[in-house]
């Protein structure tokens, strides 16, 4: 039984309060996600513990960052979400979330549309593609609030290949390590100042059972 609680680092750290029933959603979230993993391949990450570190709290720890996470109304499309993380447990946290989960891989997208259905996750949907085919379309062009990514490219090449989906004033929020941040810094810094975003970096959190330091970096549009 997965047992998360607000005293689990960095749940409380970073001040984050767990909905009612969301510890029940976390076990499931880690039944059905597993489940489909024995087929499809999607996670290395399946013990219990791990499962709960690397992939749930770690995906629900943008919330202390950017707290309207957890109330607001807001348009995400989680970019490269893989096996459906961060937008899985995002969706399930905050049922306002109007989240679209993208990746390039069909399969993955397929596994994370099933795992959103058996969760019952009415807010999540998802779409195969490559981030720049998309953002030129249309109806996903200036649309979105928010996009977020974990483990899926440099901030430099992020910022090129999400911008075009943000309403004005939009943000991207990057899932980091301070090591990759710092690693990355000169053309980041470069191509934020070239399509004209500001950058904000969170505070460094640890996630517990040696899964590393990790650190937000989220790029606000001036237009
Ligand atoms: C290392 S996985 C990370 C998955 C998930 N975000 C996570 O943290 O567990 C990177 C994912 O990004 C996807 N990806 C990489 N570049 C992409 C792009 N330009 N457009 C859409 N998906 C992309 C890959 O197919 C892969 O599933």
């Amino acid at each position: 039984m997965i047992n998360l609680q607000e005293s689990d680092a960095p749940l409380a750290e970073l001040n984050i309060k767990l909905p009612q029933g969301f510890s029940e959603k976390a076990e499931e979230i880690y039944q059905v996600v597993t489940k489909i993993n024995e087929t499809h391949n999607l996670t290395r990450i399946t013990s219990l513990e791990d499962f709960k570190i690397r992939h749930l709290i770690d995906s629900i720890s943008s919330i202390g960052y950017y707290p309207e996470l957890a109330t607001d109304a807001i348009k995400i499309l989680d970019l490269g979400c893989g096996g459906g993380f961060p937008c899985i447990p995002l969706a399930a946290y905050n049922p306002k979330l109007d989240i679209t989960g993208l990746d390039s891989e069909g399969m993955k997208v397929k596994c994370v549309a099933q795992a959103a259905k058996e969760l019952g996750l009415d807010n999540l949907k998802t779409i195969h593609a490559r981030g720049r085919e998309l953002a030129i379309k249309e109806e996903h062009k200036a649309s979105y609030d928010l996009v977020t990514a974990r483990a899926v490219a440099t901030a430099d090449k992020l910022i090129k290949e999400c911008r075009q989906f943000l309403k004005p004033k939009g943000r991207i929020l990057l899932y980091k390590t301070p090591d990759a941040i710092k690693k990355e810094d000169k053309l980041t810094q470069r191509e934020a100042k070239k399509y004209k975003f500001d950058i904000e970096l969170s505070p460094i959190f640890t996630l517990p059972n040696d899964a590393g330091e990790r650190q937000f970096i989220v790029f606000h549009s001036q237009r």
